[in-house]
């Protein structure tokens, strides 16, 4: 398990190889030169005691200075060069998850929420990007600082380097044990932070129903408590910080307090030069950051293998609705829109009974069908299984005679143009909301598209005409506005086959009626699908299908089937006294 995240981490750094090999190897140049300078200053100082002379001081000086700018340089490339490619893997990740996302069905939205798919695709490509940069640049540097320091520290005294290190390994304990802590106290303040701009969302969509309520004071409450949570999260995260790093570094000093007092007595008896021992001071001091940062990268894993995790959740789901190899091609133009069904039966995966059962019917092209049947009955089913929004199993849906499953899902859903219930917007102008599934048309014809749907004149109303700007960055169209809009856009695409599935339910009967009669004309007629709790509309169709419980009960003409009892003469009686009661 570990070895496969860790090839997963690899495979995620691989593309970057060459900027991380390059931010590592300005790491080896950083790490050799901060042992060398020491070196250097323990040779000056041991030269200067014996023969003093101010030229070797401002060659020494100027030599270190020197070194010391380079190695700032060297160790500015190394951070661009690592924490680039720690960016460079969050920007790949994004990319891959969102690629992924647009690949799986709608049923898995509403099982996973947007804000735990948020969550993943920020926080937890963030811990990966930490991960990269960070961790990747603390432990090469860890692992130079000591290869190159400890050899360099022993050659000078192998008693006084034990020493030193004596409380390394506390120091080490001591990040552990204080990341966790930090980790857990971070989280806290995310979400407390969350918790409050849910409130702060919430009440302000809310502003309406706190006023009519007169909960004001209850919201004011409910703030304050909120906000308080997050100012104690806040400080006990800032307490920790704040003991943290005196703690390092009292750590630190013990170990310089422990050269000093073993080093000033080894100059006393000659054992150890002064040279050597400045040069054991510096090294020991340069060893206390890397050992710290080590702490935090073993943390930095641990949460980076979490995140991979919770990432691979998402990017292992398999698409269940996809291509076969072997898939049919079928080019638009060639659809007649001839649509069939066979013994059609759909069970929802949690559901007992099914949706759809053993449904038999066949459409021909341009035909207008009206499905019409009480709440519940199945109508949205059928219209989400034609485009293969729901699992159709193969065999029981055909259109133009080809089994919708065998058929090339790109060229399958070109064919056919679906109004859903909800009518969706995006926040745009309403041209691109029209032309959104053919983002090249021309005003005229999303003009044309808008006139068939009735909604043309509405459009040259509204202060920018069609470039007005909908949704939450624009006006708010009222409901029907919004279906018609809707429609527009599946007329724009021009497919032979329609689905409105109750796409006109806040459109005026004679207006989504003269709707109904505008698609049933012109020279190339579409095949339409009606589903439509409005009876007067769906009486215009040329046939009616009639659901009961996933079952067609009762199919013909509006005439036929009014003669006959039954459940559409029932539905028809009450939706007349409807009307009647509202006239
Ligand atoms: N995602 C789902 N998971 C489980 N069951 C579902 C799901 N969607 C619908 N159902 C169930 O399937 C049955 C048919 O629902 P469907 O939405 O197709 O009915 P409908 O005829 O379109 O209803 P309405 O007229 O209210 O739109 C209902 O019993 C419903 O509860």
């Amino acid at each position: 398990m570990a070895y496969s995240r860790l090839r997963k981490l690899g495979s995620y750094l691989r593309p970057h190889w060459r900027p991380a090999a390059m931010g590592i190897f300005s790491l080896f140049i950083v790490n050799a030169i901060g042992v060398y300078i020491p070196l250097l200053i323990r040779d000056g100082l041991d030269e200067l005691q014996s023969t003093f002379s101010l030229d070797r001081v401002v060659f020494y000086a100027l030599l270190i200075l020197g070194l010391s700018s380079v190695m700032w340089v060297v160790r500015m490339a190394s951070r661009v060069l690592l924490f680039g490619v720690g960016r460079q893997v969050e920007f790949d990740l994004k990319q891959k998850i969102f690629k992924h996302l647009l690949t799986l069905e709608p049923n898995y939205f509403s099982t996973n929420t947007p804000g735990d798919l948020i969550s993943r695709a920020t926080s937890d490509v963030d811990n990966i990007r930490r991960l990269m940069g960070f961790a990747i640049l603390s432990l090469a540097n860890m692992v130079f600082a000591y290869t190159l320091t400890l050899p360099a520290m022993l050659r000078i005294s192998v008693r006084l380097t034990l020493v030193a290190l004596a409380v390394y390994p506390c120091i080490l304990i001591l990040v552990q044990l204080f990341s966790r802590r930090l980790r857990n106290q971070q989280l806290q303040v995310q979400q407390e932070t969350a918790n409050l701009s849910d409130l702060i969302q919430e009440d302000m969509s809310g502003m309406a129903l706190i006023k009519i309520y007169a909960q004001e004071q209850n919201e004011r409450r409910a703030f304050r408590q909120l906000n308080q949570q997050l100012l104690k999260a806040n400080l006990l995260l800032s307490k920790t910080q704040n003991t943290l790093f005196p703690l390092l570094r009292g750590l630190a000093s013990i170990s310089q307090l422990a050269i000093l007092a073993l080093g000033t007595g080894s100059i006393a008896n000659n054992t150890l030069s002064v040279g050597d021992f400045v040069a054991l001071l510096l090294f020991a001091e340069r060893l206390v950051f890397p050992t710290a940062l080590l702490g935090f990268t073993i943390t930095a894993y641990q949460r980076g293998e979490v995140s991979v995790d919770r990432l691979e959740g998402i990017l292992s789901t398999e698409p269940q609705i996809k291509d076969e190899p072997d898939a049919i091609v079928l080019p638009k133009s060639e659809v007649r829109g001839w649509v069939c069904a066979h013994h059609l039966t759909y069970t929802y995966p949690d559901a007992q009974t099914p949706a759809l059962d053993r449904l038999s019917f066949s459409i021909e092209p341009g035909e207008t069908v009206a499905v019409v049947g009480p709440i519940g009955s199945g109508k949205s089913t059928l219209a989400n299984l034609l485009p293969r929004l729901l699992d159709v199993a193969p065999g029981q849906l055909f259109l133009d005679g080809q089994d919708i499953t065998k058929i090339r899902l790109k060229d399958l859903r070109g064919a056919i143009a679906y109004v859903p219930q909800e009518s969706f917007l995006f926040s745009t102008t309403i041209k691109n909301n029209i032309r959104y599934g053919e983002p090249f048309s021309e005003q005229p014809e999303v003009e044309y598209a808008a006139k068939q749907a009735q909604i043309h004149p509405e459009i040259l109303n509204f202060p920018q005409q069609y470039k007005t700007i909908v949704g939450e960055r624009g006006i708010t169209l009222s409901g029907g506005q919004r279906q018609r809009t809707a429609l527009s856009r599946a007329l724009l695409v021009d497919a032979p086959v329609l689905i409105l599935d109750d796409a006109l339910s806040s459109v005026d009967n004679q207006t989504a009626t003269e709707i109904l009669r505008n698609l049933s004309e012109g020279t190339r007629r579409k095949t339409v699908i009606f589903i439509s709790h409005q009876l007067s509309a769906a009486a215009t169709a040329d046939r009616i299908l009639v659901l009961d419980q996933g079952k067609i009960v009762q199919s013909g003409t509006h005439a036929e089937l009014i003669e006959q009892p039954g459940l559409y003469r029932s539905l028809w009686e009450k939706h007349t006294l409807e009307q009647y009661q509202a006239s």
